[in-house]
């Protein structure tokens, strides 16, 4: 995707030695079902953080505390140093959601006016950013089409351009590039590193191994808890092995011994 050397909006500032994100014996339970179990978690400006972890583990719903949307059941979320939910966060976030939040029946340029007014953002600084996020994921020529008409690859720029055109201090990314092929998906991740050289901290789900290894640290969810948290040479270390789907399955298996002996 296209270069920039704009720099993100930084409204809100982290205390001293806070990290961006810090997760402290947050537990999430639904009815019966315990979703996240006394996780601690803390995430420093300008990472990406990979969350893997296998379906129904609790990516999207620690993705959705993180953006001020589910409440913990207990412990807390802080994300710049404020308790969520607080919507003073809230323009210091972008969300993509693992479900397209795109209207169909709007234009792309339309989509991206609808999220800039969620933000605040108006006239012509908002002109001004739509124009440059079409640029940098190269949908500039497309911009006027209605999303209907947009191939899936096209939809997921379009996404991840609608959570990124306030320019948000923490980059939520629910699997952004489910159903992308491989070289969008290079592309995608080449961005990803744009953005964090640019200060922008990054959270990313994905199932994608490959994705993982780009990763500055990783957690595996499993079982409620981060089974393993670290950069992905520690975790191919700590497993014994150079192989990323070998050291998962490590983890999991000794996840799962401990939750047997507990
Ligand atoms: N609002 C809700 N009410 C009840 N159960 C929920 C709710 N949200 C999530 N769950 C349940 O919590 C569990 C974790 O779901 P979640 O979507 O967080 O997992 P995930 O790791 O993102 O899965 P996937 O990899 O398939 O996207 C699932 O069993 C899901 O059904």
């Amino acid at each position: 995707m296209a270069e920039s050397s704009q720099t993100g909006s930084h409204s809100l500032a982290t205390g001293a030695g806070e990290p961006l994100v810090v997760c402290e014996g947050v537990v999430k339970v639904f009815g019966k079902l315990r979703v996240l179990d006394g996780l601690n978690l803390t995430i420093g400006t300008g990472e990406t953080f990979g969350l893997v972890g296998p379906n129904g583990s609790g990516k999207t719903t620690l993705m959705r505390m993180l953006a001020g949307l589910v409440r913990p059941t207990a412990g807390g979320v802080r994300v710049l140093g404020r308790c969520l939910p607080d919507p003073a966060v809230a323009a210091s976030i972008g969300y993509m959601t693992q479900l397209s939040a795109l209207y169909l029946d709007l234009t792309a340029r339309e989509n991206l006016r609808f999220f800039c007014s969620i933000y605040g953002l108006r006239g012509q600084e908002r002109e001004r950013r739509i124009n440059e996020i079409l640029e940098r994921v190269e949908l500039s020529a497309n911009a006027d089409r209605v999303v209907a008409t947009f191939s899936g690859g096209m939809r997921q720029r379009l996404s991840l351009a609608c959570a990124l055109v306030h320019r948000p201090r923490l980059a939520l990314l629910d699997e952004p590039t489910v159903g992308v092929d491989p070289e969008l998906r290079r592309a995608f991740w080449d961005y990803f590193a744009q953005l964090n050289g640019e200060g922008t901290t990054i959270v990313v789900s994905t199932h994608h191994l490959d994705e993982a290894a780009r990763c500055s640290r990783l957690g595996l969810l499993r079982f409620g808890k981060l089974l393993a948290c670290g950069t992905p040479q520690e975790l191919l270390a700590g497993a014994g092995t150079s192989d990323m789907e070998t050291a998962f399955l490590y983890y999991a298996a000794r996840g799962r011994q401990e939750e047997v002996t507990a």
